[in-house]
């Protein structure tokens, strides 16, 4: 979604609430009515920085990465996952042939799991990982800035909502997710 200017989404609202030609905006003004845009759109997704993104001091610079994007950072924990939620979280790829060094290279080391909710974010954080093979990564990506090779490549992003659900409830209990609020959330849908 583009950014959207103030005058356009007060328009919006013009025209989608309340009787023709009457101008009305959501209770508590226009920061309240972007909370109500935004809180309807959101949506949640699994970025994990894998054992070589970590080793590699890339954990501050993905962070930032999905912060300055606009995204919203609701669980975030350093773990050496067990053999068991990787062969869970990978079960899809069991049989193909570099399976056991998928699990052996995600097992190797501590990973980072986040949690980041937004508009559209699990669609954008896979633009934003880039291509599975490194070498087919686009520069500006995590994958195409950081990484040559497919199997090692810095960071995980879940690839569909169903997927994504699934990844969190796998890697975290819900008390670990933290709700919270912007305290001005228009500032995300200005230019
Ligand atoms: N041909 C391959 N050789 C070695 N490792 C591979 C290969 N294909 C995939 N992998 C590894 O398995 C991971 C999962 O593969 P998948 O096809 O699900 O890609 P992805 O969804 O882009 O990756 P991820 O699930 O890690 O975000 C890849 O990120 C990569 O680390």
């Amino acid at each position: 979604m583009n950014f959207i200017r103030p005058a356009i989404l007060r328009s919006v609202i013009c025209s989608t609430r309340g009787p023709p030609g009457r101008a009305t905006l959501a209770p508590g003004g226009p920061s309240a009515f972007y909370s109500s845009v935004v809180a309807g759109a959101q949506e949640r997704t699994l970025v994990a920085v894998k054992p070589d993104g970590v080793q590699r001091r890339l954990v501050g610079d993905i962070i930032k990465r999905f912060e300055q994007r606009g995204f919203k950072l609701v669980g975030l924990k350093m773990l050496q996952a067990s053999e068991s939620t990787l062969a869970d979280h990978y079960h899809d790829l069991r049989r193909k042939p570099f399976y056991p060094s998928l699990i052996r290279y995600m097992a190797s080391g501590p990973v980072v799991a986040m949690v980041w909710e937004g508009h559209n974010v699990v669609r954008s954080s896979r633009f934003m990982v880039g291509d599975t093979d490194s070498a087919q990564a686009k520069p500006g990506t995590v994958r195409g800035d950081f990484s040559v090779h497919i199997s090692r490549n810095v960071v995980h992003a879940s690839d569909s909502v169903e997927v994504a659900e699934r990844e969190i409830s796998l890697w975290f209990h819900s008390a670990e997710l933290v709700n919270w609020e912007n305290s001005d959330q228009s500032d995300l849908y200005q230019v």
